[in-house]
């Protein structure tokens, strides 16, 4: 297969470009390269001769840049109970009526869920908390309040959550709860007799302070949770999303809402003139990342021709202009297998069986020599291009050698590699220390000071970057583009010979590593400002992606 797919490249592509090569075709295999794939009406020209088109070959300022994060620390907030109501019926001819507060509402839960359509945790980073609504306090005649509204967070699929730290009000008031019991155990006299905690609650409007002491308080109804919070992934939370979610993740469930007066009802008290306030909600602190930032990255030189290429391959408006760096940021493009029937014409499975009818493509920014040395912005693109499932190494055959400056790309991603080996291994080591719930401290016996202790840090640590495939593991092709123009062909039968020696092995894999993907990598000749020869790589990233 892998000599029928080389074969396929050159017989197939070269005609466009290079047409001295069309005698040694073998058009029998190229059918399966020709993929009929929907292309912009004006990108289906075929001659090199006819006028560029404006699409892929814009001017300056003809692009729309989209807002790009890869990862965010944010803080989820589950929504508070509302209070518990002290009312009692008042009507004509009752004169002391009895107790009919309603309970409080509970808060509403933090829900996560993994969608397709969505490439970047921007929207996400700017909100930075999130929060769900508070339970609505309950009312006079028995009214429960509402429940207050739920939050759905999405999230682009291959997004990574990890808890940084968290404060879980209930744990601080269970514990208490339990002191307390111990202690009503060993005195069987006091049982059922509280004292009053202005944080827990709540007593009749109007009620002055010299009265508090003439009132019985019960004691404190244990604290409760939502049936829903067993449902919340075990603390620390570790979420890998790499599948669409059809049905959304409960993260934060809602506390419960406080009690009413008619809860605190006895045959000594018939008129209860306190309810309880509601719970606090669970506070978390959660790093986002993005673990797959797209299924090709693009990996070149400034001024390689990245983004055009982009641009031929998907309706990306990403910018493109004569100059190095012009990109600064990732620019993801999906590219649709689709001939607007809603039948994929590249078929293939995604790991979990789902029907693939589309890929990623990130058009991350140039690398430069030393890039590996954080130079020109490189280790921030580096992380992108270590996020992608397969690699195109853009090579424009118009700058001069093209082997080596496959050979400089390589050297500047294994250096990473090997960068980043060194990170994790001193990473691992330091792991089991890292995490230490917020709420952990010793307990106090006051519970209104544990109610009101600090809560989260406002601004946590980030966690160090997720470990990945190896960059030289991924598999691996070459797009030699700028085909079009004079002279390049004599540069492209050069790489073609030099990644067909690494193939056989004479050669070592440019990225010198020992385990390195070696299996088939091709150079694809495109011209990508005449959308020539781009359309054999959706079915080479199809078969990759398969592997
Ligand atoms: N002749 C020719 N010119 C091309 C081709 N592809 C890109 N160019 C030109 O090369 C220049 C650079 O293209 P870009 O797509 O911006 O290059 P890039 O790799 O994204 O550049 P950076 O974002 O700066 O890293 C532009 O002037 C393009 O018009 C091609 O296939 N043929
Ligand atoms: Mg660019």
């Amino acid at each position: 297969m892998p000599a029928a797919r080389a074969y396929c490249l050159s017989g197939t592509l070269a005609p466009f470009l290079y047409p001295a090569f069309a005698e040694s075709t073998l058009l029998s295999i190229s059918r399966r390269c020709l993929v009929p794939r929907r292309m912009p009406s004006h990108s289906r020209c075929s001659s090199t001769t006819e006028t560029p088109s404006s699409r892929l070959d814009p001017t300056a300022d003809d692009y729309s840049l989209t807002p790009f994060a890869d990862r965010c620390i944010l803080t989820i907030e589950a929504g508070g109970g509302g209070h518990g109501c002290v009312s009692f019926l008042r009507e004509k001819y009752i004169e002391e009526g009895p107790a009919n507060g309603g309970d409080g509402g509970s808060g509403g839960n933090v829900y996560i869920q993994a969608v397709r359509g969505e490439t970047s945790l921007h929207k996400l980073a700017r909100r930075r908390l999130i929060k769900a609504g508070r339970g609505r306090n309950g009312q006079g005649k028995v009214k429960g309040g509402e429940r207050g509204t739920d939050i759905l967070i999405t999230v682009p699929i291959g997004t990574i959550v990890r808890e940084i730290q968290r404060h879980d009000p209930m744990l601080a008031l269970e514990e208490e709860h339990r002191r307390t019991k111990r202690y009503g155990e060993d005195e069987p006299g006091e049982e059922g007799k509280g004292s009053y905690n202005k944080t827990r609650w709540l007593v009749y409007p109007g009620t002055i302070p010299s009265e508090l002491n003439r009132i019985t308080f019960p004691r404190l109804p244990p604290p409760r949770r939502s049936h829903l919070a067993a449902l919340e992934p075990e603390a620390p939370m570790w979420l890998d999303l790499d599948k669409h979610m059809e049905t959304p993740l409960l993260i934060a469930a809602g506390a419960m809402g406080g009690l009413g007066n008619p809860h605190f009802m006895t045959p000594h008290n018939s008129r209860p003139k306190m309810a309880t306030r509601g719970d606090q909600g669970l506070k978390i602190s959660v790093q986002l990342e993005l673990k797959i930032l797209a299924d090709l990255g693009l990996v070149g030189l400034p001024n390689a021709g990245k983004s055009t290429l982009l641009r031929a391959l998907s309706n990306s408006r990403a910018r493109v202009g004569n100059w190095a760096f012009t990109t600064l940021q990732p620019n993801v493009g999906t590219v649709v297998l689709d001939n607007h029937k809603g039948r994929p014409l590249v078929t293939s499975r995604r790991p979990n069986g789902e029907l693939r009818d589309n890929f990623t493509v990130a058009d991350v920014p140039g690398l430069i020599e030393d890039a590996h040395k954080d130079k020109g912005l490189g280790l921030g693109f580096l992380r992108h291009i270590e996020r992608a499932a397969v690699l195109a190494f853009v090579i424009d055959l118009s700058a001069g050698d093209a082997v080596a400056a496959l050979k400089l790309l390589w050297r500047e991603v294994s250096e990473y590699e090997a960068m980043r080996g060194r990170e994790l291994n001193a990473e691992t080591e330091r792991r089991t220390v890292v995490y230490q719930p917020a709420n952990m401290m010793p307990p106090s016996s006051d519970a209104s000071e544990l109610v009101e202790t600090p809560t989260l840090d406002p601004s946590p640590k980030p966690l160090p970057f997720l470990s990945s495939t190896p960059i030289s593991s991924k598999p691996w092709f070459v797009v030699a583009t700028k085909a079009d123009l004079e002279y390049t062909r004599d540069n492209y039968q050069v790489l073609q010979q030099y990644l067909q020696n690494v193939i056989k092995g004479i050669e070592p894999h440019p990225s010198n590593r020992k385990h390195a993907w070696r299996r088939n990598p091709q150079a694809v000749p495109v011209s990508a400002i005449k959308a020539e020869g781009v359309e054999v790589i959706p079915q080479l990233v199809m078969d990759m992606l398969e592997e």
